[in-house]
């Protein structure tokens, strides 16, 4: 069986309705951390936002004033000594200096955000991927890796969004907007007032629009994650899609999870255009109600003709901001949306970690005293259970010998794996405990168990890359240490003989490798990394006659004077081991050698009698 199991049935549930969710600023302030690097750069952005605000403020007011000019009305005193064509011009010139103050402010404080932004967003993703990979595999158990993929892509995508152009933006638009209203009150305050409350039936309505969008986005970031998980789902196993015919199948099952999708995005848009067209409506009714209460103002002779369309001006302007943090609503409540399943995902406990005081670790070797060998494996009443209460493993109790080759059989189901994947710290054991060379495995660093004991699996993983970064997987080898590896895995000579030798590319997983070569670099892998222990989960099961007996070969040398776990299902193959522990249902009903096991006439003397029938049914 695969070292890491099938996903449970449950994974491609629907997704379960969203957390309660967590206060905005709260969330805000989880991003905080990340601002620090970028700080000066984020408070001379912030910095620009007066200069730029204030030039856009007094723009209507400059065009007010020359409206006055013309009709000779009441205007700024310094203007009424200058003759009317010198007035326009002074008045054109500042109306010119503010916009080019606009134009050049805005547009370095929107470089200096898209930094900040891209900047913050790479640290977040930086940041996700390194809990991702440093979480435990139930874990991964119970996540599609298409919602992971979704997290660290579009949702840290949104966030950036968040970050380039709506964070600042929104603190502009406010600062605008108060401008603005400080503006118009020193101007006429009736006008001023019957804008301000214009804008409290807005209000409640972005809070309302607000409300439901996020509800609606939350949804659209679940489905999507469905969407990514069954892409990613059928794309890994194509084969297995065409050979069984299921692509109309799982085309309808991919059209049903699409319509869900779009559904969700439908009710976002809705909200998202609601708002703008109410926005824009309001918007329009202020500048009616400027007009007909400024037009009486105006015929009462309490305010020039100039201040009125300045009021006009302002009434856009007023809405302006409003609009725009309309706009930028959409991608912030999106934002929000990313933050809340960014920070699900980072605070995913991380559940096997190093032992406390790193100091104080032992590394296993460190107690084998001169006249030992190292590499003792003690299970001590070892329970394990990958769901609450449903023990896969129980009480096992063994200890392997430093050196001993033991090969463990059992039924399907047994709990063979799950040993190995205890001994490796993949997961923990629920009671019991596991040493090695005396030592609890907890207490030994991740990263030296894992180079003390080396695995080989049926399917070995192989990444895109060429053949001497898959097998030192980044780590210092030289080429001669890994051709020496290579010699001993009878991998060499294949190797040679491609184009690039030890540079050859491999293509994703390996496509351009056959089944036993993979193997084969496998063991290479292994090899390379000396370890005192070495785990053959059903290493040999995909070779064919030629290749296993090339690798027979190589095992008889790997597995010199190392510990050895053997599971293999075919028993022929483990024949010679020192001892074999037979397993049912998770417990360990038999032990001994092959011999030995025969004479007890067991479970594992019934199996191998099974396997030699169908063996000679087959010869017949
Ligand atoms: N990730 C998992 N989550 C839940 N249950 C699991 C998981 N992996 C395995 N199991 C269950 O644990 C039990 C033992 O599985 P294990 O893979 O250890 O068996 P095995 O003896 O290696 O089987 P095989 O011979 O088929 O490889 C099985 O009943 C299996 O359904």
């Amino acid at each position: 069986m695969a070292f890491f199991p099938p996903p449970p049935p449950d994974r491609q549930d629907r997704p379960r309705p969203p957390r309660p969710r967590e206060n905005d600023w709260r969330l805000i302030l989880k991003l905080l951390p990340y601002t620090r690097r970028s700080r000066k750069l984020l408070l001379w952005s912030i910095l620009l936002l007066l200069p730029v605000s204030v030039a856009g403020a007094i723009q209507p007011l400059i065009i007010g004033q020359a409206i006055s000019l013309l009709r000779s009305e009441a205007a700024w005193p310094y203007l009424e000594k200058m003759t009317l064509a010198q007035g326009l011009n002074f008045l054109a010139v500042l109306l010119l200096v503010t916009i080019i103050i606009r134009v050049i402010f805005s547009a370095t404080q929107g470089y200096i955000i898209q930094q900040v932004g891209q900047d913050i967003t790479a640290q977040v993703r930086q940041d996700l991927f390194t809990h991702i990979t440093s979480l435990s595999a139930s874990f991964f158990d119970r996540t599609p890796v298409g919602r992971l993929v979704t997290r660290i892509a579009s949702d840290v995508e949104a966030l950036g969004d968040v970050f380039a152009s709506g964070a600042i933006g929104v603190l502009s638009d406010f600062v605008y907007f108060v401008v603005i209203l400080i503006t118009i009150f020193s101007l006429q305050w009736q006008l001023s007032l019957m804008l301000f409350l214009m804008l409290i039936p807005v209000t409640g309505l972005i809070i309302y629009f607000q409300q439901q969008y996020r509800k609606a986005n939350y949804q659209v970031r679940e489905e999507l994650s469905q969407l990514n998980s069954m892409l990613q789902e059928n794309v890994m196993g194509i084969n297995v899609v065409q050979l069984f015919r299921r692509e109309r199948f799982n085309s309808d099952m991919f059209r049903t999870i699409n319509k869900r999708y779009r559904m969700e995005v439908d009710k976002t848009i809705f909200h998202d255009s609601a708002i703008s067209a109410t926005l824009e409506w309001v918007g329009l009714v202020a500048i009616a109600g400027v007009l007909g209460l400024g037009g009486i103002f105006v015929v009462k002779g309490m305010i020039t003709l100039g201040t009125l369309s300045a009021f006009i001006l302002y009434g856009r302007r007023l809405f302006d901001p409003i609009r725009q943090f309309a706009d930028k609503f959409t991608m912030f409540q999106a934002g929000f949306t990313a933050i809340e399943r960014i920070s699900e995902l980072l605070s995913e406990p991380i559940e096997i970690r190093d032992p406390e005081i790193y100091q104080n670790a032992i590394s296993p070797g460190q107690i084998i005293s001169n006249n030992q060998q190292g590499g003792e494996i003690r299970f001590e009443n070892v329970w394990f259970a990958y769901k609450a209460h449903e023990y896969v493993l129980k009480n096992l109790d063994f200890t392997i010998r430093p050196g001993e080759k033991v090969a463990l059989v059992g039924p399907t189901g047994a709990g063979k794996s799950s040993i190995i994947r205890l001994l490796c710290r993949l997961y923990e054991p629920t009671k019991g405990r596991i040493l090695l060379d005396g030592i609890d495995i907890r207490d030994i660093p991740q990263a030296q168990l894992r180079r003390y004991i080396g695995v080989i699996l049926q399917e070995s993983f192989l990444f895109a890359g060429d053949i001497k970064r898959n097998i030192t997987l980044g780590e210092d080898y030289s080429l001669d240490q890994v051709k020496e590896a290579a010699q001993l895995t009878n991998i060499n000579q294949f190797i040679e003989e491609l184009p690039q030798s030890y540079d050859t590319v491999l293509r994703e997983r390996g496509a351009n490798l056959s089944g036993g070569q993979k193997q084969l670099l496998a063991f290479a892998r292994v090899a390379i990394r000396k370890p005192r222990v070495l785990v053959l989960d059903e290493a040999t099961a995909s070779l064919d006659v030629g290749t296993e007996a090339l690798i027979q070969q190589a095992l008889e040398e790997l597995l010199k004077e190392r510990t050895a776990i053997i599971i293999a299902h075919r028993l022929s193959t483990i024949r010679d081991v020192d001892r074999i522990l037979v397993l049912k249902r998770g417990e360990l009903i038999e032990q001994g050698s092959h011999e030995k096991l025969l004479e007890q006439k067991g479970l594992y003397a019934s199996l191998y009698r099974l396997q030699m029938l169908g063996a000679a049914e087959l010869l017949s």
